[in-house]
């Protein structure tokens, strides 16, 4: 048995003030899996009204400026998302990647600005299928590792969390074999070995892309696939629900 899966919800640009029902569900079973550790990341707006409807789950924002405040308009600070009742924040996601061109340096002076905000952070990286089909996936992540992940220098164990989420598996159906995300997770902690030294080892992986309630066993059996960031299927209470105790059968108290 394995330490508790950790299972993150990323609600995207999904979600009005009706979606609360969705965060209180999820909170009131969240009680009940003590074996697994749940977290949601709603959009801006939700932040601080899912903060006082859930109270056991963490909640967590999806992106941050990476300077405290200033005349940045659109944007919102690390220190908000806190001031807001975040824990975490997700950094470097890909849709972020490709949709507003952010670099590995803006990912990790991001990261480096959340932790100093007093917040855990979740740094996506993930493979193209051309880059996957050309074998480069491993050096692929490699290389947005060494320029995403946050200055060292304290402890960084509890409070930075990485997600392998490969770009063609987001949102299509298609998932990597459980065999190649234990590879990529393989490849993943020995970088982390080499950036954080003996503390990178516990440091939590993540994988995201595709999962839902009937593939969460199959591509979480292995120890070191911390859990799962999911996007789709965490929309509704009952279809995280799923994911939630299938991932509970998989950890220990
Ligand atoms: O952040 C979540 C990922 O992009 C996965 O999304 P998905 O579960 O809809 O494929």
């Amino acid at each position: 048995m394995s330490e508790r899966k950790y299972i993150v919800g990323n609600w995207k640009m999904h979600g009005t003030r009706a979606m609360l029902a969705e965060a209180r569900a999820i909170d009131r079973s969240a009680e009940r899996l003590i074996k697994v550790e749940v977290a949601i990341a709603p959009p801006f707006t939700l932040v601080h009204a899912c903060r006082k409807e859930a109270t056991l789950i963490g909640i967590g924002g999806q992106d941050c400026h990476h300077v405290e405040d200033g005349a940045h308009t659109g944007d919102v600070s690390a220190a908000m998302l806190k001031d807001a009742g975040a824990g975490f924040v997700i950094l470097g996601h890909s849709e972020r990647r490709a949709n507003h061109g952010e670099t590995n340096a803006d990912v990790k002076a991001k990261a480096d600005a959340a932790i100093a905000a007093g917040l855990n952070i979740i740094v996506c990286v993930g493979e193209t299928e051309a880059e996957r089909d050309a074998g480069k996936a491993e050096a692929v992540i490699a290389k947005m590792l060494a320029g995403s992940l946050p200055s060292g220098g304290e402890a960084l164990t509890e409070k930075v969390t990485v997600a392998y989420e490969p770009v063609w598996a987001i949102g299509s159906g298609r998932t990597p074999t459980p065999e190649e995300i234990v590879a990529m997770h393989t490849s993943i902690r020995k970088q982390l070995v080499k950036a954080y030294g003996e503390e990178g080892a516990s440091i939590r992986i993540l994988y995201g892309g595709s999962v839902n309630a009937e593939n969460t066993r199959e591509l979480l059996a292995d120890d070191i696939v911390g859990g799962a960031l999911v996007g789709g299927a965490s929309l509704s209470a009952e279809s995280f629900l799923g994911i939630i105790i299938a991932a509970g059968d998989l950890g220990e108290e």
